[in-house]
C-alpha cells in the first residue's frame, strides 16, 4: 500500500500513533535494515516523545550484514536499544522479547509493589508503509492469534493480539510517513521497493542505485553483469548492462527503462547480494 500523504493526513496519523500511545507500554519502531534513517518517520522522536522504544531493524536478511551490525551500534550510542530481525522468517524475533522486558523491568517491578496485578506488556508498532508491519504482527502472533477483546473505558474500541503469555500487541499499527520531501530519501525507498514504481522515474532510481554500487559493492557489479573492462562511469555502466542483458529498441538502441527496470528488479530480489543503501559513518 502506498499512501498519498498531505497534511491532513499526517495530523491524522500521528493523532491516532498518539492515542495508541497511552494504551501501551513499549512501541516497537520499525525500520527496513537498508535504510534505516531514510525510512523513518522524520518526527518519531517528538511523536513518541518519552515512552519506551525499540528500534526494529527489519528485513536484515536483505541488508549488508557488516553494515547491520554498525547501525546496531549506532542506535545503542543514541540510548536506544535496537534490534536486527527477518519477520519473513521470523529470525531474531525472541531478543525483543528480551530487550522489553529488560526496558520495562523498573516499571513493571514499582507496578508490582503498588500492588498492581503483573500483567503482559502491551506494545504498538509503528513504521512507514512496507516495512513489514503485518509481516511482523503475523510472525508474532504465530496461528493462534487471540484477541483479548476490547478494554473498557477508551474511546475507540482496540483488540489486542496475544503473544505468548508475556506480551499483547495492538491489533492495528500505526503508519507513519517518511521524510520523502528529500529528494536523496525519496530515491533510498524507492531503489528498496518502499515507494510504487508508478510514482517515480525509474531511471533515476536505477542511476542512483547504479551510482551507490559502484561505490560501495562495485564487485557485485562486476560478477552479475560480467564486466571484462569496469569502468566506473555510470553511463557506460548503464550501457553495458542494456547490450548484456538484451535491452534493446529496434535498431540495436539501448532501452533505458527497459534496463532501468532489470536493474531495480536485480536489486529487491538480492540478486545483487545483500545491500545496505546508508551507512552511520557516512550519508543519510
Ligand atoms: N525479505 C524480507 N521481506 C519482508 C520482511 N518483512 C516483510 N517483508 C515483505 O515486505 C513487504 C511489505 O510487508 P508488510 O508486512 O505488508 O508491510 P506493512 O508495513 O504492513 O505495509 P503497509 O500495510 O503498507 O503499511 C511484503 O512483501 C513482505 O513479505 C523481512 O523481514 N524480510
Amino acid at each position: 500500500m502506498t499512501i498519498q500523504w498531505y497534511p491532513g493526513h499526517m495530523a491524522k496519523a500521528r493523532r491516532e500513533v498518539t492515542e495508541k500511545l497511552k494504551l501501551i507500554d513499549i512501541v516497537y519502531e520499525l525500520v527496513d535494515a537498508r535504510i534505516p534513517v531514510s525510512s523513518r518517520n522524520p518526527m518519531i522522536d517528538e511523536i513518541i516523545s518519552n515512552k519506551p522504544r525499540i528500534v526494529i531493524l527489519n528485513k536484515a536478511d536483505m541488508a549488508d550484514e557488516k553494515v547491520t551490525k554498525k547501525w546496531l551500534q549506532y542506535f545503542h550510542e543514541q540510548g536506544l536499544q535496537a534490534v536486527a530481525i527477518d519477520s519473513q522468517k521470523g529470525i531474531g524475533l525472541d531478543r525483543i522479547m528480551d530487550l522489553s522486558k529488560e526496558r520495562l523491568h523498573d516499571l513493571f517491578s514499582k507496578m508490582q509493589a503498588k500492588g498492581i496485578k503483573p500483567r503482559a506488556i502491551r506494545a504498538l508498532i509503528v513504521g512507514i508503509p512496507n516495512v513489514g508491519k503485518s509481516t511482523l504482527i503475523n510472525r508474532l502472533a504465530k496461528r493462534n492469534i487471540a484477541k483479548t477483546g476490547d478494554r473498557p473505558g477508551i474511546t475507540k474500541a482496540q483488540s489486542w493480539i496475544k503473544v505468548g503469555k508475556e506480551l499483547e500487541l495492538l491489533d492495528t499499527p500505526g503508519i507513519l510517513w517518511p521524510k520523502f520531501e528529500d529528494e536523496e530519501v525519496g530515491l533510498k525507498l524507492a531503489a528498496t521497493g518502499a515507494i510504487k514504481d508508478e510514482i517515480l522515474n525509474l531511471q533515476d532510481v536505477a542511476v542512483f542505485a547504479l551510482r551507490y554500487l559502484i561505490q560501495h559493492y562495485p564487485e557485485r557489479l562486476k560478477s552479475r553483469y560480467q564486466f571484462e573492462s569496469f569502468s566506473d562511469h555510470v553511463v557506460e555502466i548503464f550501457d553495458h548492462i542494456g547490450k548484456k542483458r538484451g535491452c534493446l529498441m529496434s535498431g540495436g538502441l539501448i532501452d533505458y527503462d527497459k534496463t532501468a527496470e532489470l536493474i531495480i528488479r536485480d536489486l529487491r530480489t538480492m540478486k545483487l547480494g545483500r545491500i545496505s543503501f546508508e551507512e552511520p559513518d557516512g550519508k543519510e
